[in-house]
């Protein structure tokens, strides 16, 4: 099944077209790749996706329905979920009360921060730390968390919100190599397992040639390839625009 449609989105920023008329799909367990170089318009993409941004032309569908321009709350409700490059965490809570939060912001509740919370929903929050590995850390206050499950954490946090369609801003950025494919080797077994659809960017090119099912390239707005890993790998365009050497490896 088609659960994310993009159909030729464009936005522009004064006279810079960030986003020139993209086209992709996401179906239920597929993993995507969007990736470019800087400046590329993946950012605009995901903004434009999770309804932060609205497109000035274009679709966006999820699971057949026109959910163009719906506010970020509305489609989380719809599930799309979405982590982002830079922490998302509260590091003065626990691990548990992250999750907690997560799920009272999901769920449309206050998400204040206060006592309240801590008794909001904990087996649903443990289920969530379970799935990514944290199961015996809920006590633990985020803060002290090692980078690496600080990024677990924010997984467990858009897990519990029962995503079918996932976003994530360069997931791996500053972790060690180790660290990047058992990230990604999880987010792909809970795809898989759970028919997420994932779409991704990440400028660590064995990441995504290791971890995506398919790959989508920007340039300037535009999809310049699009295809399995081993196709756009060779394709001749991309290895000019962006791969340069890396695509000899
Ligand atoms: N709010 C904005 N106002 C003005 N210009 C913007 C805005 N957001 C993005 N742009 C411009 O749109 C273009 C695409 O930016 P975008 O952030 O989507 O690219 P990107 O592929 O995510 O880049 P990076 O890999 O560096 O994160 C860039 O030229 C950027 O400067």
């Amino acid at each position: 099944m088609t659960l994310l449609a993009v159909d030729d989105v464009a936005r522009s920023f004064g006279a810079v077209a960030a986003v020139a008329g993209v086209s992709l799909t996401v179906a239920a367990g597929q993993r995507v790749a969007l990736i470019g170089p800087n400046g590329a318009g993946k950012t605009t993409c995901f903004n434009i996706i999770n309804g932060q941004l609205r497109p000035d032309r274009g679709r966006v569908l999820l699971a057949d329905q026109d959910v163009t321009g719906m506010a970020p709350r509305g489609l989380a409700r719809r599930g799309v979920g979405r982590t982002f490059q830079i922490s998302q965490t509260f590091p003065s809570l626990t691990v548990r009360e992250n999750v907690q939060m997560a799920l009272a912001a999901h769920r449309g509740q206050s998400a204040g921060v206060g006592r309240a919370l801590r008794h909001h929903d904990p087996a649903a929050a443990d289920a969530a730390l379970a799935q990514v590995g944290l199961a015996a850390d809920g006590d633990r206050g985020a803060g002290a968390l090692a980078y690496g499950d600080a990024k677990r954490l924010e997984l467990a946090m858009v897990l519990a919100q029962a995503p079918r369609l996932l976003l994530m801003d360069e997931p791996t950025a500053g972790m060690a190599a180790d660290e990047r494919h058992a990230l990604m080797d999880l987010v792909s077994d809970l795809a898989r397992g759970q028919g997420i659809g994932l779409l991704f960017t990440e400028h660590d090119m064995d990441v995504v040639f290791g971890h995506a099912d398919r790959i989508v390239v920007l340039d300037r707005g535009r999809v310049i390839a699009a295809g399995e890993p081993d196709a756009v790998r060779h394709d001749e365009t991309v290895r000019r625009v962006y791969l340069g050497l890396e695509a000899e490896a």
